[in-house]
């Protein structure tokens, strides 16, 4: 039996343990370290969205095969009537640029009810919010929220087996007994792992009582004063946001003040909105998604292989499906796992 250590409990490092528990279960214990649980991960901050969102210089193939698995993933819990207790809504996103060099993203493909805005649609929308866009789409998507989806995930992981333990890692070398690492610690992965590539952006939300809210709204603007989103949860709708390189974990008057100026434009009936909770997450961003698997000499001289997924960005909870499911190959190929031992 290989004994394989997964490194966080956020979105990532649930998706990738409770797949290679399934997958992998006959043959391997898997145990969750993590010093952060639901309801304190940034997973937890994050309204949920499936959006492939602030992913710098992905590769589009790779982005287009990580969130379709997710969305059928999703698509498929809700097919199942599993929405309510794993916290999936589904959402019709309405997708407005300013950006200069517009053009839709090749990700749309893999949802349902895709349709670009006429022109007329995209003149009202401008005039509305006082910017001229450059194109628009619409499409179906969920959102699925972390704050449920964690504590659901977790129990499905621990009635197959897995193992949960509450504990900070400090080093690798803490970690010899195992045959093999998973390190999805998001932000963290710059101490563990050394990579100062890995940089936080900051986002800033509104939670705010909305019911009437039924569409997402996302308008993305070369300026960050222009951009904000909208984005309803099922007990509150999420507003924002920032994207600001910075570890200031404080919530700005002035950002929440100027997500509000947007949001009212767009909508005038928020301002009826009571306002719930303002908070701020720090995005794990890297220019790239980490998703490799590397052979890590400890201190005592043992080799362990050590597979990445970290580096997110603002679609951890969009890529995790996918993700989880090349780290568990990736898992299997390092510790020589073939069909024919499961
Ligand atoms: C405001 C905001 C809105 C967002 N909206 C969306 C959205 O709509 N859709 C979307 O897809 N994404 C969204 N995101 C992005 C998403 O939240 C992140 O990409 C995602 O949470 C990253 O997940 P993760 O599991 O890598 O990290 P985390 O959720 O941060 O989890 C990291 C885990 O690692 C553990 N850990 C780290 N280091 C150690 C250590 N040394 N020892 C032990 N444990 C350790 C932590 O305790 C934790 O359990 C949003 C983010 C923010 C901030």
């Amino acid at each position: 039996m290989s004994k394989i250590a997964v490194i966080g409990c956020g979105a990532v490092g649930l998706t990738s343990a409770l797949e290679l528990q399934n997958k992998f279960g006959s043959c391997m214990r898997v145990t969750i370290f993590a010093d952060k649980f639901s309801p304190n991960t940034t997973s937890d901050i994050a309204a949920g969205l499936w959006e492939p969102y602030l992913l710098a210089d992905n590769s589009e193939f790779d982005v287009f095969r990580w969130s379709s698995r997710t969305y059928r993933f999703i698509l498929k819990l809700w097919q199942e009537g599993e929405a309510k207790a794993a916290g999936i809504c589904l959402q019709p996103v309405v997708n407005l640029s300013a950006l200069k060099n517009y053009s839709c993203p090749k990700w749309v493909a893999a949802t349902i009810g895709y349709n670009e805005l006429s022109d007329g649609c995209l003149q009202s929308f401008s005039e509305l919010y006082g910017q001229s866009f450059t194109g628009g789409f619409m499409f179906i998507s969920f959102t699925w929220e972390a704050a449920v989806f964690l504590p659901y995930l977790q129990q499905k992981f621990l009635k197959i087996g897995g193992i949960i333990k509450e504990r900070h890692i400090g080093s690798l070398n803490e970690l010899e007994e195992f045959d093999a690492i998973l390190n999805c610690t998001g932000l963290e992965a710059r101490r563990l792992s050394n990579d100062e590539t890995v940089v936080p952006i900051r986002g800033q939300i509104i939670r705010a009582e909305a019911p009437w809210l039924y569409f997402t709204y996302v308008i993305q603007s070369e300026l960050e004063d222009q951009t904000c989103y909208v984005i309803p949860n099922a007990k509150s709708a999420v507003f924002g946001g920032t994207q600001q390189k910075s570890f200031r974990t404080t919530v700005s008057s002035s950002d929440s003040q100027r997500i509000l100026r947007n949001v009212h434009k767009l909508l005038p009936q928020i301002a009826q909105a009571r306002i719930l909770q303002e908070i701020v997450g720090l995005r794990p961003s890297r220019p790239k998604v980490r998703l490799e698997a590397e052979f890590f000499k400890l201190a005592t001289g043992k080799i362990v292989p050590v597979v990445h997924n970290y580096g997110h960005g603002g679609a951890g909870i969009t890529l995790s499906i996918g993700c989880a499911q090349d780290a568990a190959l990736l898992i299997g190929k390092v510790l020589k796992i073939t069909s024919s031992k499961l």
